[in-house]
């Protein structure tokens, strides 16, 4: 039996020679083994887009908070609204870099997708990154100098994927 256009298989792609390092100073993180040129596919993830209730009822006051993305989508009334989503694979593991990204990402919000790019020749041993946008709720152990934001206002899950 085949499948309708809309209903075609997503093929799934990670790239080979990816580990996780559990000890970095943000914590666990993803790393190359081996020199990954510029633009290949690092990872496909599946997402699932929280409700917007959901969220400010339950999700915020899980560790799962700190884990979600912004992801824009219409309520009832068409109106665009900001929703949160997790986002399953590796999107949920790479760490924020303010000025060394080296992973980029394309969202397909009919397929509920993120696609993760390397954006330039990245060489082993190099930890992945990606932008989590300019307000960031915790220090950056990229950066010494700046303050943390110790007011709790900023929150993670307003992470800019987008
Ligand atoms: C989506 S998780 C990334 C994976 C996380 N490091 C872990 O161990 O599960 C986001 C969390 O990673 C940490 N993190 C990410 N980027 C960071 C950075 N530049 N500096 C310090 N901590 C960072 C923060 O604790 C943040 O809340």
């Amino acid at each position: 039996m085949g499948l309708a256009s809309d209903q075609q298989p997503i093929p799934l792609q990670r790239c080979p020679g990816l580990v996780v390092v559990s000890d970095t100073p943000k914590g666990r993180g993803i790393f190359a083994t081996k020199d990954i040129p510029a633009k290949t596919i690092i990872d496909v993830c599946p997402v699932l887009v929280l409700g917007l209730d959901e969220n400010v009822k339950h999700i915020e006051h899980t560790s799962l908070y700190h884990y979600t993305y912004n992801w824009p989508i219409r309520d009832g009334n068409g109106d665009r609204k900001v929703a949160q989503a997790v986002v399953f694979g590796l999107g949920s593991m790479f760490n924020h870099s303010t000025q060394d990204q080296n992973v980029g990402w394309t969202r397909d919000d009919t397929r509920l997708l993120v696609t993760y790019r390397a954006l330039r020749d990245i060489p082993a041993g190099e930890e992945l990154c990606i932008s989590y946008g300019g307000r960031l709720t915790f220090k950056d152990a990229d950066r010494s100098d700046l303050p943390s934001d110790e007011d709790g206002i900023e929150q993670m899950n307003q992470i800019q994927l987008g």
